[in-house]
């Protein structure tokens, strides 16, 4: 007969936390750490910390420099990481995006002297030429797709300056207004390689992403602000003949709350609306001929 030892030990079930990568520097730390603390995560007290456990939430943080966060997920290292798309390609990493975080947007593209620009440098000119990045990764993988031998010069910043100082004869870097480019005399051409922006990773498996225990609720949490971020509340009341209109201007994300008021001949609406059209369906709410319209910020949500 066997017997089967139970263990007083906590340790077997208590799940281990996500360890999740988040930019320590750079553009994409400070709204990343803004996101993980609406969304209810412990946040660094001082910018030093290298790791932040939060057993409080199942997670434990882990900053580092944002081109290196693909590494440590692809090899399996850490769970999750935030990075951006333009880091993830160029690291070649086994990674892949599981989510949209709608900050760090930017345009990786390729630029030349603004005369050469104006006289049709296009990429196919680029054969034989030098080009300058600080994504070697991915201006090679890009150039090898266009079918142009062309040399990459990788350079850890700065790269504008590259072509005044004869390093390269074109570039390819993050541009965001455009006036680093324009500052240094250059110019964009040929289409963008890439449209970026910060995403979440995993590493990727046989079947895509993986999905570690506690993916889905960090997830969950983020989108709840990410939601909460572009929507608004609105609340309104309207005769009743008019609600369908104004249930057509206001559908809410499902369909809106109808509820009955005292005076029968008018009813009570509320809908979420995206944040961007506020002010124009306040307006069209207004000329329908409800009244009492409130708006108010949604702080968090689960959809
Ligand atoms: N204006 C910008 N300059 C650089 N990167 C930007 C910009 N806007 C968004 N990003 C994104 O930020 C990420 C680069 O972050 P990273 O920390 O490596 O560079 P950085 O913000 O230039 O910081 P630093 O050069 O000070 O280290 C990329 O995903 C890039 O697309
Ligand atoms: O289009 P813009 O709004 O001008 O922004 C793009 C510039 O910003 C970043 O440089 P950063 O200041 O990070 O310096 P770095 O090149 O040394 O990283 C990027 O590498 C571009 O140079
Ligand atoms: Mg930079």
């Amino acid at each position: 007969m066997t017997t089967t030892l139970t263990s007083t030990s906590t340790t077997a079930e208590t799940p281990q936390p996500l360890r999740i990568a988040v930019p320590n520097k750079g553009s994409l730390s400070e709204p990343a750490a803004q996101l993980l603390r609406e969304a209810g995560y412990a946040t660094r007290r001082e910018g030093r910390e290298l790791v932040l456990a939060d057993p409080e939430n199942g997670a434990e943080f882990f900053f580092l420099r944002p081109r290196d966060i693909a590494v440590y997920v692809g090899s399996g290292t850490l769970d999750v990481g935030i990075t951006g798309r333009d880091l993830l390609l160029d690291s070649r990493a086994e990674a892949d995006e599981v989510m949209q975080l709608g900050f760090g947007a930017s345009t990786f593209r390729f630029a030349g002297p603004a005369a050469a620009v104006s006289s049709g440098l296009d990429v196919a000119g680029l054969d034989g030429q030098r080009v300058a990045t600080s994504y070697a990764g991915l201006v090679a993988d890009h150039l090898a797709a266009a079918g142009v031998s062309a040399s990459v010069v990788r350079l850890d910043g700065a790269v504008e300056t590259a072509v005044q100082l004869g390093v390269a004869d074109a570039i390819a870097d993050v541009v965001e207004t455009g006036s680093t480019l324009r500052s240094a005399g250059l110019a964009v051409f040929g289409e963008p390689i890439l449209r970026s922006e910060a995403v979440v990773i995993t590493r990727r498996g046989a079947d895509g992403p993986v999905r570690p225990a506690g993916l889905d609720v960090l997830l969950r949490r983020i989108q709840g602000v990410l939601v909460a971020r572009q929507y608004v509340m609105v609340d309104y009341d309207v005769p009743r003949e008019h609600l369908d209109d104004a249930c057509a201007l206001t559908p809410g994300l499902e369909s809106p709350t109808v509820a009955p008021l005292a005076d029968p001949a008018w009813a009570a609406v509320r809908a979420m609306v995206p944040k961007a059209r506020t002010n124009k369906v306040m307006d069209d709410l207004y000329d329908l001929g409800a009244r009492a319209i409130l708006v108010t910020t949604i702080h968090a949500c689960r959809l």
